[in-house]
């Protein structure tokens, strides 16, 4: 009854994306009266928008692609459910699909990498072989960095993180990487990540909130993995739009197309109680008892509020979004799975490149109609720089040609005879009704600083408007703590909290969903109670004995020669066992160890290890080691500053690998060289072994995780 005094429902939604669609149906299981208002006038989904192109053949369908959200893994708990429930057989396995074309490129510090997917450490979308072993080491150091800030991260309340991590929320992730030691390589692949996964550049987002988003989905290394128990792993044949219309259809009559919402007004009743009065753009009112905004919190701020929100609110509503051309290239034939050699699979990704990420979408197995596709991103910077509203053809020259230097093929060129046509979305603030994709950015200062703009996530406005999005996503009964949980075998992976699961996902979404529907039906678990927090212990500070400058020197320079010197025929060497390095990165972090403990036995500052180790020679090693590092910092401190250029050089030089080997020592000084492994398994080289027999059903995709040293020196 729009326009009338009388309420229109209990609940209004606003927003018929997958948040607005799983609330929904949620007060529609609890029999509550809602109505739900969306403003595109022909479709539901939001960033969920499925196209279809016809079919080309007698018998065949037509085939569906989404140019919005696509990719979903069974880590996704919440999606992926809900896709099996629904639409089982339209599930694809995209790695599985991709297994007969094993090459894959990259490109990292301007350079081309074209190899076998499964030679590269980490696997699909990792480092490449060819990468020397200085680079490799300096990603193993960032990555164990990474997981320890993650593992500080408190994923109910971010801003409760850890102290130590908390000043990260004061720099974005470009600052946080652009240290001296880590090469550009290290960098770039960095910056493919969050290009990847927030559509935004690294100089754009708190680097907190990006380390932040990544605890709350596995982990870094689990949301870059586009291969195997990864999130990327699976799409759907017809589309995430069909699985928002199953999940839409008991409720379709509820569902109002083409009513944008231009203001939010509370209002009081006669009685005193609140209520809300909403106002479309053509002017009709309704009204309810409560109200959820069920869109990102940058989109919310498109709308008007009275009264005026709190400044807090106002400022979070103010967060940006990405930004994400993303495009479905069609050809008559797959030529790059037969280019210039290589068996291509089509997944290619590149930092600060016209096209970021490519992946093969065709249909797979024979029954492929014909449909040949390429999907690709182009995101943040490179995304602005086509302007607004990009023509089809400026877009389809950008992305060709792109596609072109990336397989070095001109069979991608739009004046190719394989081309066949290209099909665009153009997620920016030019966007009608979402105004960016993939999800919101948080800047430095907004998820720890002053105003607590962040707490208002999952924060109701005066108790009758509740906001909620895929970035808010929020358990209704987590069952883990709110940070990490390390394991207590040391030869397995720890557990990520689960307080907030697939932030900014579509598995978010369905989390969020369902919690703004617990709220407004007051139905909320408790917060279990917990007994008080033991003050966090300050970090351990060390007055390492005092070396030499020479020492020093001498120290790092035999460390830097073992690692350049001996990388080639190690590689080659580890390459040619059964578990070869690439497979098995705790081989060349054993390596490193061991290089330093050379250096240091070389220079005479550590004994030679005894067979077995002792724990006194455990303690030694991690003196040696820790007074290196203490003293090669001292030295660049005192000098750096106040040398001559040339002398400077050579500082840097050691102010480098000093960081080097702190990074190491801080992972070692966990448990710094065990008593408890013989030497022979710390020390020497992985022996060759014969090849492991395959099982016959491979077991449950697990979250691939980083082997930390930790876990490396412990296994028997
Ligand atoms: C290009 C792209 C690729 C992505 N890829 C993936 C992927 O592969 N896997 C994955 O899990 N996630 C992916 N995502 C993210 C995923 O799409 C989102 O996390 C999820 O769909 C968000 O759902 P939502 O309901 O929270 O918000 P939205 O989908 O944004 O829904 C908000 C709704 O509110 C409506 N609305 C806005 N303003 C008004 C108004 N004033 N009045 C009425 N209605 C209004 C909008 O039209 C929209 O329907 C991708 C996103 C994009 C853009």
């Amino acid at each position: 009854m729009p326009g009338s005094d009388a309420f229109t429902a209990d609940v209004l939604i606003i927003g018929g994306g997958l948040t607005g669609l799983t609330a929904a149906a949620e007060l529609h299981r609890a029999k509550v009266s809602f109505a739900l208002l969306e403003a595109h006038p022909e479709r539901i989904g939001g960033r969920v928008k499925t196209m279809a192109r016809a079919a080309c053949g007698p018998g065949s369908k037509d085939y569906h692609f989404d140019q919005g959200a696509q990719y979903i893994g069974q880590t996704q708990t919440e999606i992926w459910r809900l896709a099996q429930e629904h639409l089982p057989h339209a599930v694809i396995d995209g790695y599985t699909a991709r297994k007969g074309w094993p090459d894959q490129v990259t490109v990292l510090n301007g350079k081309r990498y074209v190899n076998d997917s499964e030679s590269w450490l980490f696997g699909i979308g990792g480092i490449p072989p060819e990468m020397g072993l200085w680079t490799v080491v300096a990603v193993l150091l960032l990555i164990q960095e990474i997981e320890a800030i993650e593992q500080a991260v408190n994923v109910a309340e971010p801003w409760s993180s850890a102290f130590e991590i908390l000043p990260l929320d004061q720099l974005t992730v470009a600052q946080w990487f652009s240290r001296p030691w880590i090469p550009q390589e290290a960098r770039d692949l960095v910056t493919i990540s969050v290009q990847a996964l927030l559509s935004a550049e690294p100089t754009e987002v708190s680097a907190l909130y990006f380390f932040w988003y990544c605890a709350c989905s596995g982990g870094f290394l689990h949301l870059i993995n586009d291969g195997l128990g990864g999130p990327q792993q699976f799409y759907l044949s017809t589309g995430v739009g069909a699985l928002l219309d199953r999940i839409a259809r008991p409720f379709r009559d509820r569902i109002h197309l083409g009513k944008p919402v231009e203001r939010i007004a509370q209002r009081k009743a006669s009685k005193g109680a609140r209520y809300v009065e909403v106002t479309l753009q053509d002017g009709t009112v309704w009204k309810a008892s409560k109200v959820i905004v069920a869109m990102s919190p940058s989109t919310a701020g498109r709308i008007s509020y009275d009264p005026p929100l709190e400044p807090a609110r106002q400022r979070l509503f103010e967060s940006t979004m990405g930004r994400t051309l993303k495009c479905r290239v069609f050809y008559d034939t797959p030529w790059w799975r037969d280019s210039n050699g290589n068996k291509c699979s089509g997944y290619a990704g590149a930092a600060n490149h016209p096209v970021l990420w490519v992946m093969d979408d065709s249909p797979p197995g024979p029954d492929n109609r014909g449909v040949y596709a390429l999907m690709t991103f182009t995101v943040g910077a490179q995304a602005d720089g086509l302007g607004p509203f990009p023509t089809k053809e400026a877009i389809t020259r950008h992305v060709t040609e792109a596609l072109a230097f990336l397989f070095n093929d001109t069979r991608a060129l739009s004046t190719s005879p394989h081309f066949i046509d290209l099909a665009a979305a153009t997620w920016n603030a030019a966007e009608s009704w979402v105004g960016g994709g993939p999800n919101m950015l948080l800047e430095p200062g907004m998820l720890s600083g002053a105003g607590n703009i962040a707490r208002l996530l999952n924060e109701p406005w005066g108790g009758v408007v509740y906001f909620a999005s895929a970035e808010t996503a929020r358990k209704l009964a987590p069952t883990t703590a709110p940070t990490y949980t390390p394991s207590t075998d040391p030869t397995q992976p720890g557990v990520y909290s689960d307080h907030r699961q697939g932030l900014g996902y579509l598995d978010g979404a369905v989390i969020s969903g369902r919690y703004v529907a617990a709220q407004v039906l007051g139905k909320l678990p408790r917060p279990p109670r917990t007994s008080p927090k033991p003050p966090t212990a300050s970090p351990p500070v060390f007055e390492p004995p005092a070396l030499t400058l020479d020492q020093v020197k001498q120290a790092l320079t035999l460390l830097a020669e073992q690692l350049h010197a001996a990388t080639r025929i190690d590689v080659q060497a580890w390459e040619a066992s059964a578990e070869p390095w690439r497979r098995d990165p705790a081989a060349l972090q054993i390596w490193l160890a061991q290089a330093l403990v050379q250096a240091l036995v070389q220079t005479g500052l550590l004994s030679p290890p005894p067979d077995p180790i002792t724990p006194i020679w455990a303690a030694e090693m991690t003196q040696a080691a820790i007074a290196l590092v203490g003293s090669g910092h001292a030295f660049c401190q005192q000098d750096l500053a106040r040398s001559a250029p040339a002398e400077r050089e050579k500082l840097k030089g050691i102010q480098e690998l000093t960081k080097i080997v702190e990074a190491l020592m801080r992972v070692l000084s966990v448990q710094p060289f065990s008593a408890s492994p013989p030497a022979t398994a710390l020390f020497p080289r992985p022996s060759p072994q014969p090849p492991r027999a395959r099982p016959a059903a491979p077991p449950a995709p697990r979250p691939r995780r980083f082997t930390s040293f930790q876990r490396i020196l412990s296994r028997p």
